[in-house]
């Protein structure tokens, strides 16, 4: 272990971020209900240009008036090469409620896009007398972002998730496909007349990934366009929380039962991570480092895993 301890991320359920427009208010109230456990209502690339104006206002009465229960409440700013984004952060921050808990940057690029957003959030925070300071979680869907992945997650105090968006990321790659995540056809190993597919996304999430748990940042798997493709969504979240994501996005409401069933550890995986805990304890009492469990080698690293699942469990309540 290095001489710096890795920080934990933030303590909190983020299974899945159910997105929604902000120039669509009739739909609030069912985000509002929905088994998300993080809302992102948008200003960005879900909003015509013209609608601006009337989504920031639409966003700032239902923060106030909806019931999000016990779930985290984000606005999604625009980016900061657009004329929109500091009038987001202005009024969200001088008109919202307390109730908002955390705004989302798309298309970071470097340690000093989140810096100048954090700049601004801070001195907006003090003048309006907010109480409760606003977290910030970034997108990485740009060639820039993801080459400088390690500085954007160190950027800020105020950083508590990264997503990966993958349309934007492909668009900025130049990738040769209109898909937005999951399986591409042309993307495969050829043998013997055999195509096995390969994943595209796989490098991108484990530097995100890596970024995230070095700085105590929750990654996240962004979204998956095609919603009538429920076991493409699953395949694609399960290669996700294998690699280490705590989450993925949701841009309809049939997605999130998907999410959360993905990222909520099977009771099988909870009870067989207890159980090694509780052999590694037997272990220790008898003064070895590594014991047998279920056949297998388990040792002080077993601990470290196994104390991922259970803290996900507890935080879930399982
Ligand atoms: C994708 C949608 C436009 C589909 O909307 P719609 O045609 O209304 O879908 P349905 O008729 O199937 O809806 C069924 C019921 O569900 C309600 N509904 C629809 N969407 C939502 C939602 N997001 N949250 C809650 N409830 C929702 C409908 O009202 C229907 O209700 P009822 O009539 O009572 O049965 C739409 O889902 C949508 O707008 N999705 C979000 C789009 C979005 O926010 N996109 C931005 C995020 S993705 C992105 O930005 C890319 C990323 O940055 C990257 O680069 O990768
Ligand atoms: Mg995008």
């Amino acid at each position: 272990m290095s001489f710096r301890i890795q920080p934990a991320p933030p303590a909190r359920l983020n299974r899945c971020q159910l997105f929604g427009p902000g120039s669509r208010p009739s739909i609030f109230e069912k985000m509002g209900k929905s088994e998300a456990d993080v809302i992102n209502l948008d200003l960005e690339d879900s909003v015509a240009p013209d609608d601006k104006a009337e989504a920031r206002a639409n966003i700032v009465q239902a923060i106030g008036d909806v019931d999000w229960g016990e779930k985290t409440l984000s606005v999604r700013i625009n980016g900061l090469d657009t004329p929109y984004w500091y009038r987001d952060v202005v009024d969200m921050l001088e008109q919202a409620g307390d109730r908002l808990d955390q705004m989302m940057i798309p298309k970071v690029g470097n340690a000093a896009d989140v810096y100048a957003v954090d700049a601004l959030v801070t001195a907006v925070e003090a003048a309006a007398g907010r109480k409760r300071p606003i977290a910030l979680e970034v997108i990485i869907e740009t060639a820039a972002g993801i080459a400088h992945v390690e500085e954007i997650a160190a950027a800020s105090p105020r950083l508590a998730a990264m997503s990966l968006g993958a349309a934007d990321f492909a668009a900025s790659m130049g990738m040769a496909t209109t898909g937005i995540g999951g399986t591409q056809e042309n993307y495969y190993m050829a043998r013997e007349g055999q195509k096995y597919w390969s994943d595209p996304w796989h490098w991108a999430q484990a530097a995100i990934v890596a970024a995230c748990r070095t700085h105590g940042v929750l990654p996240v798997d962004g979204p998956f366009g095609d919603f009538s493709d429920d076991e493409g969504f699953r395949a694609q979240a399960l290669r996700s929380a294998t690699l280490g994501m705590v989450g993925k996005w949701a841009i309809h409401p049939k997605q999130v039962a998907l999410a959360n069933e993905v990222f909520t550890p099977t009771e099988t995986a909870v009870t067989e991570a207890r159980e090694i805990l509780e052999a590694m304890e037997e272990a220790k009492r008898t003064g070895q480092g590594a014991a047998v469990y279920k056949g297998r080698l388990v040792d002080l690293a077993s601990i470290r895993q196994a104390e991922v699942i259970v803290r996900q469990a507890e935080m879930i309540g399982t």
